[in-house]
């Protein structure tokens, strides 16, 4: 499918829960938390049978709905492409959380899901994770697809840990791999890097986003304190 004509009315709205608006208004407000610090990170959503997704390589605090991309979810193919931009070297792993059901994906750069990647054994399998219990925030965290309601303080939190590579692209494998290896799972660490996060919703997502980074500054810091 050829980029539309009319591509413009595909990011174009007055409404700020148009996706390329929220897109633009998300990062701002993760810049200010560090967590799409120096054009890392980024985040895409998906409405319908449309995927947004953010320009590669550009303060992501600084973006315009005009500077999005948009794809057809069903083919792959752009519906809107600007020019002199790349789309988001994050693309294929945005896909495969969508592919797993998710409204949105966030991808961060935070130095705590940096830091938590540290604090755990490497493992050449499937089976390095990061994991917590006896944590009120953990209540964030859904139960896993198709279960229905959050995690329970008795709960412990899973998220799997894949290992770095040189470009964000090839991560894709081992992100797949950990999400079939981790069916439940709405997030992926990546060592050194940082970690994917996805939810039904844009709400879900920020939300678990937001509670993944608090549990991970508390780890660190349970950590330096020598808590168990
Ligand atoms: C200093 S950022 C390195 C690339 C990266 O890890 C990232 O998340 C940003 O990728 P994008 O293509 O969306 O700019
Ligand atoms: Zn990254």
């Amino acid at each position: 499918m050829a980029v539309r004509e009319d591509a413009d009315q595909l990011v174009r709205s007055t409404d700020s829960q148009h996706p390329a608006n929220l897109i633009c208004e998300l990062c701002r407000k993760f810049y200010t938390l560090g967590w799409v610090t120096g054009t890392g990170g980024g985040t895409s959503i998906r409405h319908n049978d449309h995927i947004f997704i953010a320009p590669s390589g550009v303060q992501k605090e600084l973006m315009q709905p005009t500077d999005m991309f948009v794809m057809d979810y069903n083919n792959r193919q752009y519906l809107r492409k600007p020019t002199t931009l790349k789309p988001s070297a994050c693309t294929p792993l945005f896909l495969a959380a969508f592919d797993r059901g998710a409204g949105c994906c966030i991808h961060t750069h935070s130095q705590w899901a940096v830091l938590v990647t540290l604090l755990v054994e490497r493992d050449f399998g499937t089976k390095a994770c990061f994991e917590i219990e006896r944590i009120e925030q953990i209540k964030g965290i859904p139960k896993g697809r198709g279960k229905a309601g959050n995690l329970g303080y008795h709960d412990s939190l899973r998220i799997p840990i894949i290992e770095n590579t040189a470009h964000e692209e090839d991560l894709t494998e081992s992100l797949e791999k950990a999400m079939e290896a981790h069916p439940d799972t709405y997030a992926v660490l990546v060592r050194r890097h940082g970690i994917y996060v996805w939810g039904d919703s844009v709400q879900k997502a920020k939300t678990q986003c937001e509670s993944l980074d608090y549990i991970f500054q508390l780890a660190v810091e349970m950590k330096r304190l020598g808590l168990p």
